[in-house]
């Protein structure tokens, strides 16, 4: 479970999330959607404890970030797929990582084999590709088995099979009965992923809601999106005339 309670943070006077108070339950994706710049994720951060709330918290099991025994092993978090060491190969960045927070080596192998890195895990991670640096980051995710999941635009960079596996990988740990928080700007991925939806806008709570209750009274998914999130859009393109 992860709780936010009016969670709030500004930057240079600007609110980027504002009062924002949130259940995320186990045993379900939950989708957290929100257009570009709405705070989705500062939110991040702040459940990891990366960013400071001005004021309000964000809880994990009950506790602060800051306060978990072994963080890698309570929150897995993909938040910048490029974070890593370009000279290390993926297989010894697992290894220190896993070393560092006592966890068995067995697991790399395992975490290799589930995001479908094994036979290049003994590359420089510098060499990977877009979707392959992602795939690290997701393997990093799960290496310390944890019950929270938390995940920033993981379909990024990835193919369509990639994208399809993610969905399918997103979906098996809910049903373990974890918890799986994944951001993404894209409603109609989140569709097929997702469960429940939290929508923000302007840092603000828009929508708590599913899916079908969101698609409700409207011809399409997009279009009920685009209705909810229109007041908050703060970046838009104008049409080449
Ligand atoms: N370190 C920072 N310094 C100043 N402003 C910031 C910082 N981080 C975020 N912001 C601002 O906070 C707001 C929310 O940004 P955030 O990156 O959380 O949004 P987002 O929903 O994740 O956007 P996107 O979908 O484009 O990734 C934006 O206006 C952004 O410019």
């Amino acid at each position: 479970m992860i709780e936010l309670r009016e969670l709030t943070k500004s930057y240079g006077g600007r609110a980027a999330v504002d009062g924002l108070s949130v259940r995320v339950r186990p045993g379900v994706v939950t989708g957290f959607l929100g257009p570009n710049g709405s705070g989705k994720s500062t939110t991040m951060r702040m459940i990891l404890g990366l960013d400071a709330p001005d004021h309000g918290e964000a809880l994990v099991g009950g506790v602060r970030y800051a306060d978990l025994n072994w963080p890698l092993r309570t929150v897995g978090a993909l938040l910048d797929a490029g974070a890593f060491h370009p000279g290390r190969s993926g297989h010894a960045h697992l290894a220190a990582l896993a070393a560092s927070n006592d966890i068995p080596r067995s697991r790399v192998e395992q975490v290799l084999r589930v995001v479908g890195l094994s036979d290049a895990a003994k590359r420089r991670a510098g060499t990977y590709s877009l979707g392959m640096r992602q795939r690290l980051g997701v393997a990093v995710a799960l290496l310390g088995d944890p019950e929270v999941l938390l995940l920033d635009e993981p379909v990024n960079g990835l193919d369509p099979e990639g994208i399809r596996w993610i969905r399918g990988l997103l979906r098996a740990l809910a049903a373990e009965g974890r918890t799986v928080f994944v951001s993404s700007h894209l409603i109609t991925e989140m569709a097929l992923t997702a469960d429940r939806l939290v929508v923000i806008g302007q840092g603000r709570l828009l929508a708590e809601t599913t899916v079908a209750e969101l698609a409700a009274g409207h011809d399409t998914l997009e279009d009920a999106f685009f209705r909810l999130t229109s007041q908050t859009t703060d970046y838009r393109g104008t049409e080449v005339s």
